[in-house]
């Protein structure tokens, strides 16, 4: 490992207020080196990542240099990249209606010496030189609407690579392989080694310590703001010591519900569920029973947390609850609540949140709108529940009167189950509910679910994790490519791969239990 850092980071402070949220922090990350930064939600991470691009100013004290060069503080973004610093973000920052070539120059476009017009040829030229140093077989001059998730993904990291040369600068890559498919991770890490392999480093903000233990060379764990372990070597280390390092304590199991009791009736049924990739889907989901639904991504099951909550109307479906009956090609969200449906949905912030409200509001929103008038909603009741709601998930906050806006990603996710958690409703809808949270928060999330079922509540578990679904599930329903469900009952997450994978999941000609 050379002496020269790529990146030294030292003394970082951040205060907001009064609260410290990142204390003396340090960060190296060599030349050539993926590294990784982990920890909880509300750690510091995305703090720290932006106190590296200038977005925050740290306080007094900290050092931050580039291949030995200081920079002035607060960072300057142009600076910093004149360094060699680049971010890929989480949802990727690409532009759907602009070409390739358009998305990789943004930020950076050539410009004509005499017209001083874009020069879309030496543009062209620029977004192929990277792209082909990548090896991504891509026309520069294709949209990037209708691009798959890799290609994304591919795009976005040729358009972090434009400004460096070969072997010099760092990409930061915050959360940034959430988006795909569980089979591509593996072409994405290929390409990331690719990147290295010439001595540009990554450094990579993540949640998944399987993929951190596969990718990273050395990994930074923060823990309530400081950091508890500086540029530990992966190799040797196993998913249980990441998260050890992290919480400062061994993950606790979720543990099983007390138990679905059957013949305790139906929650809820779907039946002759149409849309796109979906045949006519039927299921029922028992009064205290927890049902995963999972498939091949991309196979459209995934649609069925909106379809069946009035988020988007299928062709045709029905769906039956103690409050009747109601047919979902004419339903809206108000109408699948009145039947007593809830959705927690995947992407939180775009809906799910009010994020200028605090957490206590949003938590009250949905109970608000059931008790009736705002007024009739006890402040005392409000309180209580967002207090218990934290206590319950571990939300990490000074007061339930913080804005939402002002926790850390994965706390958000937390306020936002807790606000549904709260309703009570016949059938609780999770897509994808621990995407995002960290380890302990997985747990905490985990347990709730079962909970919440111990109430008697039905729970539709929809997700690709094969971990969650095998954890909490009483059965899990896999929707093959020919449209039909299969039924497993399982606690191995390994069965639940191999039935999402199985050629006869793809085959199966109807329900099969195991
Ligand atoms: N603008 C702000 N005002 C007040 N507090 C803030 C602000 N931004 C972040 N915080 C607090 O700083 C702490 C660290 O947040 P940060 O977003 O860095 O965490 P994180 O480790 O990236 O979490 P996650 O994994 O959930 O994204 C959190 O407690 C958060 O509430």
């Amino acid at each position: 490992m050379s002496a020269t850092m790529r990146l030294e980071a030292r003394h970082v402070s951040k205060t907001f207020g009064s609260t410290t949220v990142l204390s003396d922090a340090f960060l190296e990350v060599a030349p050539g080196e993926i590294h990784a930064l982990i920890g909880q939600n509300g750690s510091g991470k995305s703090t720290l990542v932006k106190i590296l691009t200038g977005y925050h100013i740290p306080d007094a004290g900290a050092t931050i240099s580039v291949d030995g060069q200081d920079l002035d503080l607060p960072v300057r973004w142009s600076e910093a990249a004149e360094a060699g610093v680049s971010v890929v973000h989480q949802d990727l920052g690409l532009l759907d209606h602009l070409s390739v070539s358009e998305n990789i120059g943004i930020g950076g476009f050539e410009y004509h010496r005499v017209t001083r017009k874009i020069d879309w040829q030496a543009q062209h030229a620029v977004a192929r030189r990277v792209l082909d140093r990548l090896d991504v077989p891509v026309d520069p001059q294709a949209p990037v609407g209708p691009l798959n998730a890799m290609r994304r993904a591919e795009v976005a990291i040729a358009r972090a690579l434009r400004d460096q040369r070969p072997g010099e600068g760092l990409v930061i890559l915050d959360e940034a392989t959430r988006s795909l498919p569980r089979e591509e991770l593996h072409r994405f890490h290929e390409l990331l080694r690719k990147v290295v392999a010439g001595g540009t480093s990554i450094l990579m903000v993540s949640h998944n310590l399987q993929e951190v233990l596969q990718l990273a060379d050395r990994v930074t764990v923060l823990r309530d703001g400081a950091v508890a372990a500086g540029g530990l070597v992966t190799a040797g280390l196993t998913e249980h010591d990441l998260a050890r390092h992290m919480l400062g304590k061994t993950v606790e199991a979720v543990g099983r519900s007390a138990g679905w009791v059957p013949g305790s009736g139906p929650a809820a049924r779907v039946a002759d569920l149409r849309a796109d990739g979906l045949e006519g889907l039927s299921f029922e989901v028992g009064k205290g029973e927890v049902v995963g639904l999972t498939g091949l991504p991309g196979s459209g099951f995934e649609a069925v947390a909106q379809l069946i909550t009035g988020g988007r109307r299928p062709q045709a479906g029905r769906l039956f609850t103690a409050h009747g009956e109601v047919d979902l090609a004419k339903a809206d969200v108000a109408r699948c609540m009145a039947m007593g449906v809830a959705l927690v949905p995947e992407k939180r912030i775009l809906e799910g949140l009010a994020v200028e409200l605090s957490i206590r509001d949003n938590i009250a929103i949905p109970s608000i709108r059931r008790r009736g008038r705002p007024w009739h909603v006890a402040r005392r009741w409000q309180d209580e529940e967002a207090r218990s709601s934290i206590r319950r998930l571990g939300i990490r906050t000074r007061s339930p009167h913080m804005l939402v806006k002002e926790l850390s990603g994965g706390n958000q996710q937390k306020v936002l189950f807790a606000k549904w958690l709260s309703v009570q409703p016949d059938l609780l809808v999770l897509h994808e509910p621990t995407q995002a949270v960290d380890v302990g928060a997985r747990v905490d999330i985990l347990r709730s679910v079962i909970e919440t079922a111990g109430q008697g509540v039905g729970v539709l578990l929809v997700s690709i994790e094969p971990a969650d679904l095998a954890e909490v599930c009483d059965r899990i329903l896999v929707h093959g490519h020919g449209g039909a469900l299969r039924e497993i009952r399982t606690e191995d997450p390994d069965d639940v791969l191999h039935a999402i994978y199985s050629e006869s999941a793809l085959d199966a000609g109807g329900k099969t239990h195991e």
